[in-house]
């Protein structure tokens, strides 16, 4: 996708006008850091969702960095936080390309309050969790908001929370939030079950609303003290507006339901890592909409981190 050509107003500034710096000086730290960890490789559908981290940085102009702060107050992004863009990961979906990613994600997470990692397909869970958890692993909790369980066996997009528990992330601590029917097979559901973790189903979404399900996941994933990644697979959404995912389906999420779950997520200062993955925007049609909406998942995370202060 190619940058929008927009008329420039003085008086309203773009997002488009974060810094963009590769590498963070020894003594340097930063309120948000963005990543590209461009998965793409061992996706089980075809994808090259290894374009999306720069297609989401290239859709970013179009908002406005203003939003209605936690207290009602205006906040403007910019102002309010420094945001740093590390760049992206090569090949992170060869070994050395992980282990890189992981690295990297360690060292941000020493300078950085909050992460977002952008994907990539959901392989990138794996790298930004376990960079992000570092030597806490064993406290760190997960919530997924995806209609999958990805627990697949193997390594790919659909095995990335199987793999996290194989590192030793407890399952008593991971929250899988809009988990579909027809989407899983019950074997992944019954291991589910049998690894402790909390389902909370698209429906039980519905019923409940989206405030009340975060702030129980927040609290299960949160329970030893330790470090919350959130995995947002944007084929939580419904397909409608996320048709660049491959396995969205109908029924999904609004788009207002993902954007309030992003920003009360990064509210809570347990959070210290989020991605964003399975879009390819290659295949955007009609209107580049599905970039657009993790461009504003970018903005409300960036939101719900400004909401702490
Ligand atoms: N995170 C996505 N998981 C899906 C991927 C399906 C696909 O690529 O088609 C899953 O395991 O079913």
């Amino acid at each position: 996708m190619s940058t929008p050509q927009l008329s420039h107003d003085p008086l309203w500034p773009r997002t488009g006008a974060w810094p963009s710096v590769a590498t963070l000086a020894a003594d340097e730290t930063a309120d948000l850091a963005i990543i590209g960890i461009p998965t793409w490789r061992t996706s089980l559908s075809a994808t090259q969702a290894h374009t999306t981290p720069d297609a989401i940085r290239d859709a970013l102009p179009r908002y406005a960095g203003h939003v209605r702060g936690a207290n009602g107050a205006s906040l403007v992004l910019d102002e309010a936080l420094r945001i740093v863009d590390a760049g992206n990961i090569t090949e992170p979906d060869a070994p050395s390309g992980e282990a890189n990613a992981i690295a990297t994600v360690a060292d941000l997470a020493t300078r950085a309050r909050l992460i977002v990692a952008l994907g990539g397909d959901n392989a990138a869970t794996v790298p930004a969790a376990l960079g992000a958890y570092g030597s806490d692993l064993a406290t760190a909790g997960l919530i997924t908001f995806d209609a999958h369980h990805d627990l697949r066996d193997g390594t790919s997009n659909g095995s990335p929370v199987r793999r996290l528990v194989e590192a030793g992330l407890d399952g008593s601590r991971i929250v899988q939030i809009g988990i579909a029917d027809f989407a899983n097979s019950i074997e992944y559901t019954q291991r589910a079950n049998e690894l402790g973790i909390t389902i909370i189903h698209r429906d039980d979404v519905a019923e409940r609303g989206m405030a009340n399900v975060v702030a129980e996941a927040l609290s299960i994933a949160g329970a030893a003290g330790g470090p919350i990644h959130v995995d947002i697979d944007v084929d939580v959404c419904d397909r409608s507006i996320a048709p660049a995912c491959p396995a969205s389906l109908p029924g999904g999420f609004s788009a207002h339901e993902l954007l309030s779950a992003a920003r009360l997520v990064a509210r809570d200062a347990r959070v210290r890592s989020v991605d964003l993955t399975e879009i390819d925007a290659t295949t955007d049609a009609p209107d580049g909409r599905t970039i657009r909406l993790a461009a504003l998942l970018v903005l409300q995370i960036a939101a719900g981190l400004a909401d702490r202060t």
